[in-house]
C-alpha cells in the first residue's frame, strides 16, 4: 500500500483528480445551462467525482456520470451501489449467529450475488490490463494505473495467505476503490452541510478563494496550499464527523500492556474517534463547527496521526496510507466547487442533519455559476 500509494505516484495522479473535478463542473454548468435550474442532490454529486477519481486511479476507467446512459456502466453502478449498502448495513446473523444458516433478511445471498457480479468486471478489467501490459511490442502504457504497478510487483503463480496472484490483485483493487471514495464523499457531504447551515464561515472561505484564485481560472491542486482555511474546514468537518467513526478494528497479535492495562493477545481493540474528537478538556466547544480553531488555538494540530486528539486517518503503521491522496482529493473538490458555483438549499433554509448519518437524507441543492462562462466552457 505504501509502494501504491508514495507521494511521487500521487503527484502522477493530479492530472486525473483535475480532469475529473473540472467534468463535473463543466456537467453541472451545462445542467444549469439547458434548464437555468442548478438541482443538484450533493450526496451523489461528491459520490460520482470520487468514485470515477478511485477507478481512474486504480483501473484506468470511469463509470460515474449521470449524463452517461449505457447498460454496462449502469450494471456496473448498480453493483457497487449494492456492495456499499451491503457494507455498511448490519444482518440479523451479525447479532443471531446461531440463526445464520436460515439467512432471515437474504442479505448472505445477495452478497454473494454482489460478489459474483463484481468479480466478473474486475476479472475482465485485470485480463485487459495483463494483455494492454506490454502493448504486444514490449512497450509500457504511458500512464500506469494501480492494477498495472501491481501486475509489475506480484509474481505471476506467487502466493499470499494462500490466495494466487489475481485473487490478491482484485481484492486489493477493491479495497482501495472502497477505502478512498466513500470516505471522501462522506467529509464532503458533512463539510458541505456545516457551511450551508453556518453562512459567516461559508462566505470566509469564498473569500479566501476569490482572492487566491481570482474568477479568471479554476483551482488546480497547486493552489491547494495556499488555501489554508479551506484546509482548516476539512479538518474541523474530519474531527466532527470521521468517517469511520470507531476506526478499523485493530487486533493484539500477543499479549501486551498498553497505557498500564493488561491486553491478551487476539483481543479487539476499537477507538472511538467520535469521543475522542469531542473531548471538551482538548477543544473548548467541542460540538461547534469552529475552523478558525485549526488557525488559532489548535494550529499546530494535524491529522496524520501524530496528534491524537485528531486521528480521523488513524495512527501508527496501519494508519490510513491514502491521507495525502484523499486529503488533496477533498480540498481540490470542495474548493472548485465553492469558487464556482453559488450554493443555497433547495428550500433557501438550513440543511436538516440527521447525526452521524449523512448519507440517510438527500443533501439537495441548486447550484448557479459564478464565474463568467467561458470558464465553465474551456475546461
Ligand atoms: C476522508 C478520507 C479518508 C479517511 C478519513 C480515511 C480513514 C482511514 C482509517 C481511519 C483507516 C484505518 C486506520 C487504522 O486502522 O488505524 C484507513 C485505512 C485505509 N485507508 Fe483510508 N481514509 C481516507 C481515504 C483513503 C483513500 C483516498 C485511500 C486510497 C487511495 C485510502 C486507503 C486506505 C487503505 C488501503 C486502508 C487500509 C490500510 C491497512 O489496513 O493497512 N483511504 N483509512
Amino acid at each position: 500500500m505504501l509502494e501504491l500509494l508514495c507521494s511521487r505516484r500521487i503527484d502522477a495522479l493530479k492530472p486525473v483528480m483535475e480532469a475529473e473535478v473540472k467534468a463535473a463542473m463543466r456537467e453541472s454548468y451545462n445542467l444549469w445551462l439547458k434548464k437555468k435550474n442548478g438541482f443538484s442532490e450533493m450526496n451523489r454529486w461528491f459520490g460520482n467525482i470520487a468514485l470515477n477519481i478511485m477507478f481512474q486511479t486504480v483501473v484506468g476507467k470511469r463509470f460515474f456520470s449521470d449524463g452517461d446512459v449505457n447498460e454496462e456502466n449502469e450494471r456496473i453502478r448498480k453493483a457497487f451501489r449494492e456492495l456499499f449498502d451491503l457494507s455498511s448495513s448490519l444482518a440479523v446473523s451479525d447479532c443471531l449467529p446461531y440463526l445464520r444458516w436460515l439467512d432471515l433478511d437474504g442479505k448472505e445471498k445477495k452478497m454473494k450475488r454482489t460478489a459474483k457480479e463484481i468479480d466478473w468486471f474486475i476479472q475482465i478489467w485485470l485480463e485487459e490490463h495483463k494483455r494492454n501490459r506490454d502493448c504486444g511490442s514490449g512497450e509500457r502504457k504511458q500512464s500506469q494505473d494501480l492494477m498495472d504497478v501491481l501486475l509489475g510487483l506480484v509474481e505471476e503463480g506467487e502466493e499470499f495467505d494462500g490466495h494466487d496472484s489475481d485473487t490478491t490483485i482484485k481484492a486489493m483493487c477493491l479495497s482501495l476503490i472502497m477505502a478512498g471514495s466513500d470516505t471522501t464523499t462522506r467529509t464532503l457531504a458533512w463539510a458541505l452541510s456545516l457551511l450551508l447551515n453556518n453562512r459567516e464561515i461559508l462566505q470566509e472561505a469564498i473569500k479566501e478563494l476569490d482572492t487566491e484564485i481570482g474568477s479568471e481560472r479554476m483551482v488546480e491542486v497547486s493552489d491547494l496550499k495556499k488555501l489554508k482555511y479551506l484546509e482548516s474546514i476539512i479538518k474541523e468537518a474530519l474531527r466532527l464527523y470521521p468517517p469511520a467513526p470507531l476506526n478499523l478494528p485493530h487486533e493484539s497479535m500477543e499479549n501486551c500492556t498498553v497505557g498500564g492495562y493488561d491486553v491478551a493477545s487476539d483481543t479487539r481493540l476499537l477507538t472511538n474517534l467520535s469521543k475522542l474528537q469531542r473531548d471538551p478538556s482538548l477543544y473548548a466547544n467541542p460540538l461547534e463547527f469552529c475552523p478558525e480553531r485549526f488557525l488559532t488555538t489548535h494550529k499546530e494540530v494535524d491529522v496524520k496521526g501524530q496528534h491524537f486528539e485528531l486521528i480521523p486517518f488513524g495512527a501508527g503503521r496501519r494508519m490510513c496510507p491514502g491521507i495525502s491522496f484523499g486529503l488533496q482529493a477533498m480540498q481540490l473538490i470542495l474548493a472548485t466547487l465553492l469558487h464556482g458555483f453559488d450554493i443555497v438549499t433547495n428550500d433557501g433554509g438550513p440543511v436538516d442533519t440527521v447525526e452521524q448519518n449523512i448519507r440517510a437524507f438527500p443533501l439537495e441543492v441548486i447550484l448557479t455559476p459564478r464565474l463568467t462562462s467561458h470558464i465553465y466552457v474551456q475546461i
